[in-house]
């Protein structure tokens, strides 16, 4: 075989489709396809000789045959198309092709022309016409290349295309093969651009979240941090800390109060002398607490307060703050001072002698409490009358409950006491409801808020009537005042 036809034969790539062509096969010019007539089907009758030009009976019929056979493959090629199948198809294709030419006995086309007429056709059937013409323009080659299939086995080529028709023939071929090639490929994955905002799918998904995203940070790197928020990012210093751990102040177990050397029988335990051997409670270190306390006088007016005979220390603060568990702590005469979980219990201002030289005053409340509102704004009126106009007064004890910290209305009663110069005490009630570190932040918070006060004293005390915890330190503060007080 000579160099060129080798070169034809690798062009067709199957020269074994172009092999089985007959020798009187002529490929020609301006040919329709017979499916143009209407017939698909491959009918001898189909080809009508008379619609074909320069061409006598018997080319004829075997053109309509080939043209036939070429339609057939091309609607093989077209269900190929449409099922985008894969290799498969195309073997389906070369049988068919081989079927022909076994079946008719006749010439089919080679591989090429098959091809691309599939690829016109299944298109547009117009471009038969023109795939017919470039057949007819290639018609000298393709006469070579099919001549040279039968060459394969029988003879040589007798003259070779020109380059220009190689090259032509080179690219139908190619594209032919992308044709039979792109089937069987998986489809092209579509990459999405995430920063691609004009895409509707990033639009709807991923661009609108990361846009959510921005928003919620900014939201909450320029939102005001929550009270809770805040509280929770006060550092105590490590005084207070260590003041609550050395009074076991907050929250603790009975097992923790029990390692710590109290008597966990008693009430208010940590109010004892730790590892005492005495079963008893030990006797209260102040002397003036050790007096009865006695109540002596009501007021639910001004007009009704007693004669400021004697000292006093007041005890406000907001309804069941725990002002009434507070006096029966310190004196730990339990009873006498009346008690109620519901807030508002207390309705006057009670005095309450602790021996002759000393008294102690239980306030209303103020805030919420289970009374009218006119009742509680008189309690509030005649609260604040007292703290700012009561002589003999040398002390208001200010509670705030430890886990809900200072309101609005403890910061009236504050500014009413600076107006007035009354020397008031913050006093942190219900310290066994929290756990320690809150206590100690509470303590932090609220020295830090008041700092400026001038008739703040300070410190802060801590205490809880239901623990003990802290009222030995309170008792201390407060028997000072009665001890030093003069009228
Ligand atoms: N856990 C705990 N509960 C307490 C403490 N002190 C008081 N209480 C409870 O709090 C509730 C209110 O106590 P009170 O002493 O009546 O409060 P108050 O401030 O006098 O209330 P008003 O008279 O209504 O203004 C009662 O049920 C007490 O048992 C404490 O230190 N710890
Ligand atoms: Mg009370």
């Amino acid at each position: 075989m000579s160099e060129k036809a080798g070169f034809n034969l690798k062009l067709n790539k199957k020269p074994k489709i172009a092999m089985g062509k007959p020798k009187n096969y002529i490929n020609r010019e301006g040919t329709k396809p017979s499916f143009e007539k209407g017939g698909a089907t491959g009918r001898k009758s189909n080809s009508n000789g008379r619609k074909f030009k320069g061409t006598d009976d018997g080319r004829r019929k075997r053109v309509d045959s080939d043209q036939l056979m070429s339609f057939k493959i091309d609607k093989n090629l077209e269900a190929t198309q449409r099922k985008a199948s894969s290799g498969k198809h195309l073997k389906m294709v070369s049988s068919d092709l081989n079927k022909g030419r076994k079946g008719n006995g006749k010439a089919s086309p080679p591989l090429e022309n098959v091809t691309n007429t599939g690829k016109a056709t299944s298109r547009n059937p117009k471009n038969v016409s023109r795939s017919a013409k470039e057949v007819a323009e290639n018609d000298s080659s393709k006469k070579h290349v099919n001549a040279n299939a039968r060459a394969n086995s029988t003879k040589r080529l007798d003259h070779l295309p020109s380059p220009r028709k190689i090259v032509r023939a080179k690219k139908s071929l190619k594209l032919d093969s992308e044709v039979v090639d792109e089937k069987p490929k998986k489809k092209k994955r579509i990459r999405l651009d995430p920063y691609d905002t004009s895409n509707k799918r990033l639009d709807d998904g991923t661009a609108i979240d990361e846009c959510k995203k921005d928003k919620k940070k900014d939201l909450e790197e320029n939102a005001p941090m929550s009270k809770n928020a805040q509280f929770r990012g006060i550092q105590p210093s490590p005084s207070i800390l260590s003041f609550v751990e050395d009074n076991l102040l907050g929250r603790r177990r009975t097992i923790e109060i029990q390692r710590a050397g109290y008597n966990t029988e008693l009430s208010a335990p940590l109010d004892n002398i730790p590892f005492s051997t005495n079963p008893e409670r030990e006797r209260i270190e102040e002397n003036i607490f050790r007096n009865k306390l006695e109540f002596f006088a009501a007021a639910k007016v001004s007009s009704s307060f007693p004669a400021p005979d004697i000292p006093e220390i007041a005890f406000a603060g907001r309804s069941n703050v725990g002002k009434s568990s507070l006096l029966n702590a310190l004196t730990r005469q339990w009873g006498v001072v009346r008690t109620s979980d519901k807030p508002g219990h207390t309705q006057s201002i009670n005095f309450f002698k602790l021996g002759s030289k000393f008294c102690m005053v239980d306030l209303p409340g103020y805030g919420f409490a289970y009374a009218k509102e006119e009742v509680k704004e008189a309690w509030e009126d005649l609260v604040k009358e007292y703290v700012s106009t009561r002589i003999g007064l040398k002390r208001v004890c200010l509670l705030i409950d430890t886990k809900w910290g200072m309101k609005p209305r403890d910061n009236e009663l504050i500014d009413l006491m600076e107006r007035s110069q009354t020397k008031y005490q913050i006093v942190l009630t219900k310290t066994d409801t929290v756990f320690p570190i809150d206590v100690a932040r509470r303590a932090m918070q609220i020295e830090e808020s008041l700092n400026a006060k001038r008739s703040l004293v300070q410190p802060v005390m801590l205490v809880s009537s239901k623990s003990g915890a802290g009222i030995r330190s309170l008792r201390t503060v407060l028997s000072k005042i009665a001890r030093f007080a003069k009228l």
